[in-house]
């Protein structure tokens, strides 16, 4: 395993998981952070390359695109996994929810796509992968904005697969349930745990799993990987 891998979000949860594990695979991970966590120094200290950048900030996107470029002529892939998991608001500020929600999913992964598509392009074979999630498909009652934005993104998911191949293969990871929050009870534990066929909190290494699939294989493109633990069946 080998090459330059732009990851978005890597100070916490899975996407430092990512960092940690595909760095440690032989790639040469560039992951993003917003906020200065003590991770950070782990992360660093094992040779990833730590570009901050908040998403809002319309020329710190542009300046991470710029490094990007500069560190990584030829770049083997890209994991859109920043994300914000914003519940919708008051009637107020129902606009800002819904920006936030498309600046973060689909407004800056659609902008990084396009901007390092020739470096893509470069490397031997590339890979796209959105993190999306289960509710892409089957919408939701309290983060109406959050399943927009994400079904936005694997809608992104085709229109770029078709517009790359063959070169570059572009998939999304549709999750469900794979890390609980700190601060969530066991009452709301238990009951998004029964949500699913597998009644359990998956874990980061199973996206893991998945992301190491899609970048070792050579045919699957523009399409969605559930791992769900089979809540479309409950
Ligand atoms: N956890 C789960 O059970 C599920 C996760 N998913 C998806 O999987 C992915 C990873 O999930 P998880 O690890 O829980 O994600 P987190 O909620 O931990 O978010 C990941 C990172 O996104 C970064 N981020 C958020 N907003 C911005 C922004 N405006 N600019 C830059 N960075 C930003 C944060 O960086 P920082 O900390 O540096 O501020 C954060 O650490 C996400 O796309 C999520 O939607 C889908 C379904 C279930
Ligand atoms: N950015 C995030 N997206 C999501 C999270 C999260 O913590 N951060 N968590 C979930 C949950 O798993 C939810 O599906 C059940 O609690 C969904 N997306």
């Amino acid at each position: 395993m080998s090459g330059a891998l732009l990851i978005t979000g890597v100070g916490q949860r899975i996407g430092q998981h990512l960092a940690e594990h595909l760095q440690a695979q032989g790639y040469q991970v560039i992951g993003t952070y917003r906020t200065d966590r003590p991770s950070l120094t782990g992360l660093s200290e094992q040779g990833v390359q730590l570009i901050k950048c908040d998403f809002n900030q319309p020329v710190q996107v542009a300046e991470l695109i710029a490094e990007v470029q500069r560190q990584a002529p030829a770049l083997r892939g890209i994991i859109h996994n920043a994300s914000d998991w914003l519940p919708d608001s008051s009637a107020e500020s129902a606009v800002a929810t819904l920006h936030a929600m498309m600046q973060v999913h689909v407004a800056v992964p659609y902008q990084l796509n396009l901007a390092l598509q020739d470096q893509l392009m470069a490397s031997e074979m590339a890979d796209i992968i959105h993190l999306t999630d289960y509710v892409a498909e089957k919408g939701s009652r309290k983060h109406i904005a959050y399943a927009a934005s994400k079904a936005a993104l694997a809608n992104m998911t085709l229109s770029f697969a078709q517009l790359l191949a063959p070169k570059v293969k572009v998939n999304s990871i549709a999750p469900a349930l794979i890390l609980f929050n700190d601060g969530d009870s066991e009452e709301y534990k238990q009951k998004v745990r029964a949500k699913s066929l597998m009644n359990k909190e998956a874990g980061a290494d199973e996206i893991l799993q998945a992301v190491d699939y899609l970048l070792q294989s050579r045919y699957v493109t523009g399409r969605s990987l559930a791992v769900d633990g089979g809540r479309h069946l409950k």
